[in-house]
């Protein structure tokens, strides 16, 4: 089947969208591939909650507050393509979608915006910089203590704004989303990602569309990039895994190192609770029969390798009045332990 063009005479597929600026660039640069592979596509604007409420992003439901409508819809088979920024998807995979393409990643790194052209190093002492990530937050503070990171919310322009009339110093943004938005000559320093670590998945898109959709798959087929697939596998299995054990903010960051064989190269960078950042890097060949396999591998021994220092001490045992300990002797496994933590990434930012 692959390689055959796609039937002429089929309706146009309907693409959802959200309507901002930088959804509806991204929307329309897949659009344009799936053109490109010869199939009409009609971009349809879906609203969700996230994009209508101004309230802070925990108190609205947090991580997938953007997606859900898209997702929604797709279901519902009002549209048959959704394109998110990969680094906002949840990771847990909803029962009936697939992300059915992951194009090539645009720059995966942050910059920094900040007045006057000023770097990270230049930025006066005390300097007001603006973030909503607490990834961003810990990596700034770990780079210059002395800053006062500000939590800020709002679209990319909104944030850009801030600087540009004073109100703020500096912003932390996604070199993607800039160049995407035609604005990544506002940024003053790229940052390198080998020491400020992105977001799991930061710069990379995904088209997600019903798992029984056959004629959808196959047209997005042709849009999957591989190499961008197994670094954001590794980075997303990363912080799966962490999420399970853990609360702390996350960067992750993957790149495939060619050679024979060509091997898969994870960095992450982890607030611990005690406010320090663990830095680790851990390197995995790519055998090409398995290369997702190999990647999600790499992403989870790399977790394992950090679980133990995010745990902190082991938890104390409950208070526990005096009678029941004379009556029932202590029993610490038996007790329901206290909700599970769980990781963050930039996600939870909102912009
Ligand atoms: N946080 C929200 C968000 N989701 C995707 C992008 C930009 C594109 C990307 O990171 O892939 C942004 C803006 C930003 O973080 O600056």
């Amino acid at each position: 089947m692959s390689g055959s063009p796609a039937p002429a005479t089929s309706a146009p597929l309907r693409l959802g969208t959200r309507r901002s600026a930088l959804a509806t660039t991204q929307s329309r640069h897949v659009a344009d591939l799936v053109a490109a592979g010869g199939s009409a596509v009609d971009l349809v604007l879906v609203t969700t909650h996230g994009d209508v409420s101004t309230a802070p992003l925990a108190t609205i439901g947090g991580t997938g507050v953007f997606v859900s409508a898209l997702r929604d819809a797709l279901v519902a088979g009002t549209v048959e393509l959704a394109v998110h920024s990969l680094k906002d998807l949840p990771t847990a995979p909803p029962d009936g979608l697939v992300v059915a393409a992951v194009p090539p990643r645009e720059d995966p790194r942050d910059v920094l915006v900040a007045a006057g052209g000023r770097t990270l190093a230049e930025l006066p002492a005390g300097a007001r910089v603006g973030t909503g990530s607490p990834r961003r937050r810990a990596l700034l503070l770990d780079a210059r203590p002395d800053l006062d990171v500000v939590a800020v919310r709002g679209n990319v322009d909104t944030r850009l704004a801030m600087v540009h009339d004073g109100a703020l110093d500096a912003v932390v943004l996604a070199a993607a989303g800039l160049r995407r938005l035609d604005r990544l000559g506002e940024a003053s320093e790229l940052l390198d990602p080998a020491t400020f670590v992105p977001a799991p998945g930061q710069g990379a898109l995904a088209v997600e569309c019903r798992a029984d959709d056959e004629a959808v798959l196959a047209v997005l087929r042709g849009l999957d990039d591989p190499r961008t697939r197994v670094a954001v596998t590794a980075e997303r299995t990363l912080l799966a895994a962490l999420e399970a054990g853990c609360s702390a903010p996350v960067g992750a960051f993957a790149r495939v190192l060619d050679g024979e064989p060509a091997r898969l190269e994870l960095r992450a960078a982890v607030a611990s609770p005690d406010g320090t950042l663990l830095r680790e890097t851990a390197v995995a060949d790519l055998p090409a029969a398995s290369a997702e396999e190999a990647a999600a591998a790499l992403g989870r021994d790399l977790a394992a390798r950090l679980l133990p220092h995010l745990t902190g001490p082991a938890a104390p045992s409950a208070p526990r009045p005096a009678d029941d300990l004379s009556s029932q002797g202590s029993a610490p496994g038996s007790l329901p332990g206290p909700d599970r933590p769980r990781a963050q990434s930039d996600r939870e930012s909102g912009s």
